[in-house]
């Protein structure tokens, strides 16, 4: 009886917060809500239409259709959350790039890692950024070129192991790589083949678990999630991750000599930052690190394992690269400097429609800190408004990319049919105020991969294209495994 009473007595409670916020939040946006085309359910409802979906996929496709059911903007509540949504390249453009709408929304808060670039308060980030841009200059990262092949050599020897036998999900190789490339450029650190995937698998299970609380309301509120497991186990992942950046850290901080041995890191050219005036503490050193590691692995895996299926399943995309590789190479051994990394237009035309097709960052998020007026239809935004650019929607529109925007052909990223593009159409590093820090670092590194793996092997897959179906999830999740076949690519196979 006791305990039907006390739960009965949280219900009430928990219900009272949720009305009060609800009423509060209402009030102060209910015009808007009003004017703005979009579901008019109450929060609960739309929650519930969202949970009775079976899956994550089945949700982010009802999320997808309400974008095409209202074209350009719509807004709705989720939970207590007023939510202003679009996939139209004018208005994207309008929000990123204006100073009122810099600042990250509540759900890049559940990131974590407060000192880091992603999800810093918009007031430190502006200064912060000018000091980091540094570390992320072309000389810098033409340093890493070497760094990169490095890596790629070991995971190619890796996957002739693999060659002329079964289908494999590449997924494996992938996160050793590019979990080696992100740490070797981080902290000037070779990783073993196990640290590496058990790193990459704490850091997706740590970004699973922000997205399921980012898609449950009612853990939006601290005090309920902390009752949850859910909590627990993010607390486990991302423990292992602090502890890991935090050995890491005092590994070189206490040696100098080792310090001295990683002059082409990120870590580096953090403490050179960190010398010239701006002391860093040893707390925004762990989450600059943490940042660029969880930043990094995550999204450039997802885009290379698309990439790589993408490859797989359309031998004609394949066959051109090796032309081009075939041009711009001969006969030559591949040795790809920067210049000749800037050759290789195709290779970059490929990794586009990848990232357009299958965008690993599927929204962006924002919180309008000052009214706005967003630049069409006279619609004004009032301050607190929640933000999210629909980054997948907007890759997809046929407005945009034509009736086959469905369709992977990186011709549509050649000079000239790229002439005309808005600016704001394809956006998987984001664009404006809060644009990816890495996109350059993410662009030379995965035509590094492409060119080296097209060289070498030659990929095939069972899996058809229209077959191919995805969730969101805070990075893009294929449904199923990236299954591929290599075999050996011999001198004469094109
Ligand atoms: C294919 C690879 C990548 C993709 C698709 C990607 C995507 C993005 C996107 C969309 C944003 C903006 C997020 C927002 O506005 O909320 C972002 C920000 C960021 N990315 Fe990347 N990224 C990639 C690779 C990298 C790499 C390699 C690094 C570092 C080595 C990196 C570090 C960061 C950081 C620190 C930010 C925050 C920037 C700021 O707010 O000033 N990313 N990334």
């Amino acid at each position: 009886m006791y305990e039907t009473d006390l739960l009965f007595g949280i219900a009430v409670i928990l219900l009272f917060i949720y009305l009060r916020t609800f009423v509060r939040d209402f009030l102060k946006y209910h015009h808007q809500f009003w004017k703005i085309p979009g579901p008019k359910t109450l929060p609960l409802t739309l929650i519930a239409y969202l949970f009775t979906a079976r899956s994550n996929a089945d949700r982010f496709e009802i999320l997808q259709n309400l974008s095409k059911r209202y074209p350009r903007y719509y807004s709705l509540w989720f939970g207590t959350m007023y939510l202003f949504i679009t996939d139209d390249p004018d208005v994207a453009q309008k929000l990123l790039t204006l100073p009122q709408c810099v600042e990250k929304n509540f759900f890049m808060d559940l990131f974590g890692f407060p000192n880091g670039l992603i999800a810093m308060k918009a007031d430190k980030w502006k200064n912060e950024r000018k000091l980091l841009n540094s570390t992320f200059s072309l000389p810098v990262l033409q340093s890493y070129l070497p760094i990169f092949t490095k890596c790629i050599s070991k995971s190619i020897e890796c996957l002739n192991e693999k060659c002329d036998k079964e289908e494999f999900d590449i997924k494996h190789n992938v996160t050793v790589v590019v979990m080696n490339a992100v740490m070797n450029t981080t902290f000037g650190k070779d990783l073993s083949r196990d640290v590496a995937e058990t790193f990459m698998t704490n850091t997706e299970k740590l970004l699973d678990i922000i997205w399921k609380r980012a898609m449950k309301p009612h853990y939006h509120y601290k005090s309920i999630y902390s009752l949850s497991n859910m909590q627990k186990e993010e607390n486990e992942y991302r423990k292992f991750i602090f502890d890991f950046v935090t050995t890491e850290w005092n590994k070189l901080k206490n040696n100098d000599n080792d310090m001295n041995s990683v002059d082409n890191s990120f870590i580096h050219h953090l403490m050179k930052v960190s010398n010239n005036g701006r002391n860093f503490t040893s707390e925004e050193i762990l989450d600059h690190c943490g940042t660029m590691l969880v930043a990094a692995a995550d999204t450039m895996s997802t885009a290379l394992k698309f990439t790589l299926l993408m490859l797989a399943m359309h031998e004609n995309v394949q066959q051109r690269i090796v032309e081009e590789i075939n041009e711009i190479f001969g006969e030559e051994d591949l040795i790809v400097d920067y210049e000749k990394l800037s050759e290789l237009k195709y290779i970059e035309m490929t990794i586009k429609e990848a990232l357009r097709l299958f965008t690993p960052t599927t929204g962006l998020f924002r919180e309008v800190r000052a009214d706005v007026n967003i630049g069409i239809d006279n619609v004004c935004l009032p301050k607190g408004t929640n933000l999210v650019i629909n980054v997948y929607g907007l890759h997809r529109k046929k407005e945009l990319w034509g009736d086959d925007a469905h369709l992977f052909r990186p011709e549509r990223f050649s000079a000239e049919n790229s002439f005309n593009r808005h600016q704001y159409a394809f956006l998987p590093f984001a664009n404006g105020m809060r644009l990816c820090i890495g996109n350059r670092y993410a662009m030379i590194f995965m035509k590094l991969i492409v060119v080296h793996y097209i060289k070498n092997f030659h990929f095939s897959t069972s899996l058809k294209y229209e077959n191919v179906r995805v969730k969101a999830g805070i990075t893009l999740k294929l449904i199923g495994n990236h299954l591929v076949k290599i075999t050996t690519r011999r001198k004469g196979d094109d």
